[in-house]
């Protein structure tokens, strides 16, 4: 199955598959991924985080020609794969992923609420947040770019 050309996706330019295309080295035990509830929480808190975006006025605009199918799909799989719950991420790059939408540390900022809020709703303790957000902060050279 072509990762660039997903059924029911739009297609986006050809790219090599990669571990190291999920940024950073996953967890390890299953400390975390008991933590987010399983595979099935750590959809949830995607799709939480995702909803809370595209309806917030600040940042809404920049998901607006979005596959949104695909991004789900790309950002469970690297939840999943950092939570060390087993799963492949066959997205692209951050760096490759972000380089052309410009973003700002504000827009950082927004998207890192809606992850703290969709974390509250789904019931992930706060120091288990916190080492998720560490986790997922040296990303941030390769996502904001202005
Ligand atoms: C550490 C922070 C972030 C992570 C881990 C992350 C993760 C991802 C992943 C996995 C993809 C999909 C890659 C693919 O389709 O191959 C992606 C794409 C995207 N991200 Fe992020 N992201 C982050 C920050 C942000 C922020 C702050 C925004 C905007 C507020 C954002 C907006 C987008 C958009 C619009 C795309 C789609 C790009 C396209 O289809 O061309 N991301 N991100």
């Amino acid at each position: 199955q072509d990762p660039a050309h997903r059924p029911g996706e739009e297609a986006v330019d050809p790219y090599i598959v990669a571990e190291a295309n999920a940024g950073v080295a996953p967890f390890e035990g299953t400390e975390m991924l008991e933590a987010f509830h399983g595979r099935e929480g750590s959809d949830r808190i995607v799709d939480g985080m995702l909803d809370r975006s595209v309806a917030d006025a600040r940042i809404a605009e920049i998901f607006v020609a979005t596959d949104m199918v695909r991004l789900r799909r790309t950002l469970k799989e690297q939840f999943c794969y950092i939570l060390n719950g087993g799963c492949a991420y066959t997205g692209r790059s951050m760096q490759d992923a972000h380089d052309d939408i410009g973003l700002q540390p504000a827009d950082m900022g927004a998207l890192v609420e809606h992850l703290q809020d969709a974390m509250d709703a789904e019931g992930v303790p706060f120091r288990t947040q916190n080492r998720f957000l560490a986790k997922l902060a040296p990303m941030r050279r390769d996502v904001v770019t202005r």
